[in-house]
C-alpha cells in the first residue's frame, strides 16, 4: 500500500527510526481501525521485493516494521529474508489471524476481537499490545497475557478517538497492575506518519 522513513510511534521501539513497509488486505474488520482504507488489497499497486527493499536501503535506518492491513495475509518469507540480506532486523505488527510466516526479529501481537489471533503465535510474541476501547477490554487483555511467554513485553494503548476518556482508566490500571505499559500513538501528537 505505502512505505515511509519515520519514528515508530507505539510500543517497545517507540522513538526509534524505522521504515514502515504497510502491506495492503485485511480481513479482520476493527471498527476502530485507523487504516480502513488498507483493507482492499485490489486498490493499491503491487511492488517487487527489490523495490521495496532497495526504496528501504535509502535511509539509514536499519529497522523495518511491517505492518498493513494484515501482513500476515501473505506469505512474508521472501520479503523478510531480502530484508535481513540487506542487513534490516525485521518487525511486523500483526493480529495474529492469519498463519505466520516470514523471519521475524521482533513480533508485536496486536490481538483482536474481531478475529481472534491463531494460538501457535502467542508463545512466540515479543510484545503484546492490547488497544482499549471500553472497560471490559482490561479483562479481555489479561486473558491473552496469560497465553504470551514470560519475557513478552506487556502494553496498553488507548483506542485513538477515546483516548481522552480512556487514557485516564489505562493509567490508573498500570499503576494497579504495574507488569503493564502504557503505549501511545506518539506519532499522531508529533504528526509524523
Ligand atoms: C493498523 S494496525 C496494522 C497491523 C495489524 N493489522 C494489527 O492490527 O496489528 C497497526 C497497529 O495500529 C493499532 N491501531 C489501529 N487503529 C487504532 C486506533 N484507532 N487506536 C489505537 N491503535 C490503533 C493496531 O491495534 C495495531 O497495533
Ligand atoms: N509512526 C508510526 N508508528 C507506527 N507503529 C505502528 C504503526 C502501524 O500502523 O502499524 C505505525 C504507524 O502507522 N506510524
Ligand atoms: S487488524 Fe489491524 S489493519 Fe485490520 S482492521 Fe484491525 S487494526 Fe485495522
Ligand atoms: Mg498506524
Amino acid at each position: 500500500m505505502e512505505s515511509f522513513y519515520t519514528i515508530q510511534g507505539e510500543g517497545y521501539y517507540q522513538g526509534k527510526a524505522a521504515y514502515f513497509i504497510r502491506l495492503g488486505g485485511c480481513d479482520v474488520g476493527c471498527v476502530w481501525c485507523d487504516v480502513k482504507d488498507s483493507w482492499d488489497a485490489s486498490r493499491h499497486p503491487q511492488q517487487s521485493i527489490d523495490e521495496i527493499v532497495s526504496a528501504a536501503a535509502a535511509y539509514p535506518g536499519r529497522m523495518a516494521v511491517i505492518t498493513g492491513g494484515e501482513p500476515l495475509m501473505h506469505n512474508l518469507d521472501t520479503l523478510t529474508a531480502a530484508l535481513h540480506e540487506a542487513g534490516f532486523q525485521t518487525n511486523i505488527e500483526t493480529s495474529g489471524s492469519s498463519p505466520l510466516s516470514g523471519e521475524w526479529d521482533w513480533i508485536c501481537l496486536s490481538p483482536k476481537k474481531f478475529k481472534f489471533p491463531l494460538p501457535e503465535i502467542l508463545p512466540l510474541a515479543h510484545e503484546l499490545k492490547v488497544v482499549i476501547f471500553n472497560k471490559s477490554d482490561f479483562a479481555w487483555a489479561e486473558k491473552y497475557a496469560a497465553q504470551v511467554s514470560p519475557t513478552c513485553k506487556l502494553y496498553l494503548a488507548p483506542e485513538w478517538d477515546k483516548s481522552k476518556e480512556m487514557t485516564p482508566l489505562l493509567i490508573e490500571y498500570i499503576k494497579e497492575n504495574p507488569q503493564w505499559e502504557l503505549s501511545l500513538q506518539i506519532h499522531k501528537y508529533i504528526n509524523v506518519p
